[in-house]
Order: structure tokens, then sequence, then C-alpha cells
């Protein structure tokens, strides 16, 4: 099966999820994507969406869904967005797209994150996917250096401005042993908005094709 095709049906399977009168979450991506159209044949059973990027919400508001403000609306109860990399613990690396940051905002404020992939994003290990760091512009060489103490490769995505305003750095060629140690370390860096590692908090289900993988805590 393609990966294209595994992606659809990984997001129709996550419509599932969905329950009558939900706000629901939506990530970023070509595999959300998929989950934005077929939430477009509920969209008169849910309450609207919050969204994580402008692309997203272009299209929710394309099938006439609406979008809310997170602060509005407080707390969710589902949360569904694709991802980049994933380990057998439901941890991730996410920000291919650039969107991370509310992308982690709004998997945070969720009661439950639904991820949804394409088998050849399963990793033993995550890292061999660079590791996407959003970060303030004027701060870009600093965390760039201290990245490069932490061993991380940084190369910054020219010419991509985020959703925030901010840059992104790519971090290539890290051994990522321990992914929850690093997200923390990565994220107290002066002038880091949010890294793509998704591991103090992963996803609570992954969906592969249609298989729902439960969450596995580390031994
Ligand atoms: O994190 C993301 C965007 O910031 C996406 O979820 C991730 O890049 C996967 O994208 P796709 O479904 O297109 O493979």
């Amino acid at each position: 099966m393609s990966r294209d095709a595994q992606k659809k049906l990984a997001a129709e399977k996550a419509l599932e999820f969905v329950e009558d009168g939900m706000i629901v979450g939506v990530g970023t991506g070509s595999t959300v994507a998929f989950f934005i159209d077929g939430l477009a044949a509920m969209k008169d059973r849910i309450e609207g969406a919050v969204s994580s990027s402008e692309q997203s919400t272009r299209q929710l508001q394309s099938h006439g869904i609406e979008v809310l403000d997170l602060n509005a609306v407080g707390p969710l109860k589902l949360y569904v967005d694709g991802a980049d990399e994933c380990d057998p613990y439901n941890r991730l690396i996410k920000g291919g797209g650039a969107a991370l940051t509310r992308e982690k905002i709004i998997a945070q404020a969720s009661d439950r994150f639904v991820c949804i992939i394409d088998a050849a994003k399963q990793v033993e290990h995550l890292g061999a996917f660079p590791v996407p760091v959003e970060v303030v512009p004027m701060a870009r060489s600093l965390v760039a250096r201290a990245i490069a103490k932490l061993d991380g490769q940084p190369i910054w995505r020219e010419g991509v401005v985020t959703d925030n305003g901010n840059w992104i750095l790519d971090v290539h060629n890290w051994r990522i042993a321990d992914p929850v140690g690093l997200e923390a370390k990565l994220n107290q860096i002066p002038g880091v908005v949010t890294c793509g590692l998704f591991a103090a908090r992963g996803a609570d289900e992954v969906i592969i094709g249609d298989q729902i993988r439960p969450l596995r805590r580390p031994a």
C-alpha cells in the first residue's frame, strides 16, 4: 500500500475518536489533511475545531468548519495530528511542517492525543529525522551554539518563517538516548520557543494504517 493510502487509512480510523458535540484539536500536514477532509463529512455533529496552523485553518474553513480560539474553549478532549517519527513508546519528532509550537500547545491542552502516521515513520530510536527547533530570530546563532554543545548539528531552515514569526533550526545527526531529558534541555535554552521532540507528552494512541497502538511506557 502506498504511503498516502496508509495516511488516508489512519486519518479515517482517527475519525472514530470524534464524538458528537466535540471541539476537535487539529494538527498540520499531509496526513492531517486527509483527517480534515473526513471531518468535513461530520461537521454538523461537531462544535468546531482548534487549529495548529494557518494551513489547517484555511482547509477547515474551506469545509465550513468553525475554527475556535483555544483560550475561549479551554481544555480539549481530542487532538489529532501526524508526526515525522514515532518510537515504540509513542514519543515523537514533529515539526517537519514548521507548526510544532502550536501543535505542542494543543497536544498539551488535550486529554487525548491521537497520532496518525504511515509505517515508514516508525523507528526504534528517534533522531534519523532532523529535530526541528523553533527559535526567536535574534537568538538563532546563540541557540545553534548551545545545540552544538549538546552534540547536534543545527541547520537553519532558511526562508521559512513560522506562523508565530519565528525561525526553525533543524538538528541533524543526533543520537537521542534520552528524548525526555533532551526535550527539557532544549526548552531551557534562551531563545528556544519549543522543540519538535514530543517525548514528555507523546501520543496516547498511534494509528498506523488501520492499526491502533496504545501507549507503552519504557521499562
Ligand atoms: O509535525 C508536523 C507539522 O509541523 C506534521 O505532523 C509532520 O511533519 C508530518 O507531516 P505529514 O503528515 O505531511 O507527513
